[in-house]
């Protein structure tokens, strides 16, 4: 029974939840990998690799020096997670990092500093785009942070089902806007909230706390903290266990807890754009972020 009930699983639903949830999803017209027991893609910032028997997919962040989100990052992520939505042999997602000691350092200071209005628009769709995919997806996603993970590297965690942290005191993770002087936008603040209650979010994102391993288990924003060589082999035998539910009866569980959230998203989009675009422009905020890149750099120095 339990076999059958995996297999009808395994045809049920596909699309990612924004589907599911009764929302036209969209397709993508894209070549696909083959029909070989492992499935690699390589791109300049993200590596698939999907194993075909396991039905797991692991998709590591190779952008050194830290894996900042950039339009290349945004770009190569959005359509690795298209492929893997549409692909009935996965059925889950680890993201990992294969830079040592950063899982993702966030979005790229870059991309939001010295550029043109056109430029922030595109980049901060790029960003809810890459956020909506991990989201609203249908697969089971687990991340093992394998380093550290502020801001936006926080987010894409916040984003899946189940976190798995390195125990390391020096990986921090934290939704650590504020320090910056910006702003953690709703949808941040939302994820941060669905995950680890409406007080703690409350001081953790006023604050830009950087939360360590203990402390990160203790609040709930991270599942399990495990030795360093451990997460990746603990993200895969977790993912196992959720493997037992039935997928069609997980997917529709997903979709109800998270459809509010993303409707959210979905109904202010484009004034979250115009929002961020005029924020991140202000004389005031450009210097913020060209002192906290001088901060980076002298701490290096
Ligand atoms: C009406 C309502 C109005 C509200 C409107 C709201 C609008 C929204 C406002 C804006 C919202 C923006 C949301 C932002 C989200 C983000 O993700 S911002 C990014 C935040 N990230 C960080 O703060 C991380 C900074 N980096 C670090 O802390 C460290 O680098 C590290 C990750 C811990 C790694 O440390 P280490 O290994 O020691 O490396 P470093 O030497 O520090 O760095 C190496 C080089 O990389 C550069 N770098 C680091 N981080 C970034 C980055 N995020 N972007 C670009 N570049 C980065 C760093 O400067 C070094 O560069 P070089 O010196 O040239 O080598």
């Amino acid at each position: 029974m339990a076999t059958l009930l995996r297999k009808a699983a395994r045809v049920s639903l596909s699309g990612s939840l924004l589907s599911a949830g009764g929302r036209p999803g969209r397709l993508y017209a894209l070549s696909y990998f083959g029909s070989n027991s492992r499935n690699s893609s390589t791109s300049s910032k993200v590596k698939v690799d999907l194993d075909n028997s396991s039905g797991i997919a692991v998709v590591k962040f190779q952008g050194p020096p830290v894996n900042s989100m950039g339009m290349d990052f945004l770009t190569e992520m959005a359509i690795g997670l298209d492929k893997l939505e549409l692909d009935k042999n996965c059925r889950g997602i680890i993201l990992t990092s294969a830079v040592p000691k950063v899982f993702s350092a966030g979005l790229d200071i870059m991309d939001m500093y010295g550029k043109t209005l056109e430029h922030y628009e595109l980049f901060w769709r790029s960003v809810q785009d890459l956020w909506l995919k991990l989201y609203s997806s249908s697969k089971i996603m687990i991340a093992a942070i394998n380093g550290a993970s502020p801001a936006g590297g926080c987010l894409m965690a916040l984003s899946c089902d189940y976190r798995i942290l390195a125990d390391n005191p020096r990986y921090k993770i934290g939704l650590n806007e504020a320090q910056l002087g910006i702003v953690a936008p709703f949808w941040f603040k939302d994820s941060m909230v669905n995950t680890v209650g409406y007080r703690i979010a409350e001081e953790s994102i006023q604050f830009g706390v950087m939360y360590s391993p203990a402390d990160a288990l203790k609040i709930g924003l991270v599942d399990q903290v495990v030795p360093e060589d451990k997460v990746l082999s603990t993200a895969k035998e977790k993912m196992e266990k959720w493997f037992d539910i039935p997928d069609h009866a997980r997917q529709i569980s997903k979709s109800m807890m998270r459809k509010p959230t993303i409707d959210r998203m979905l109904a202010n989009r484009e004034t979250d754009i115009k929002n961020f675009v005029g924020f991140i422009s202000k004389d005031s905020i450009q210097k913020s972020l060209e002192m906290y890149m001088a901060m980076l750099k002298m701490k290096k120095g």
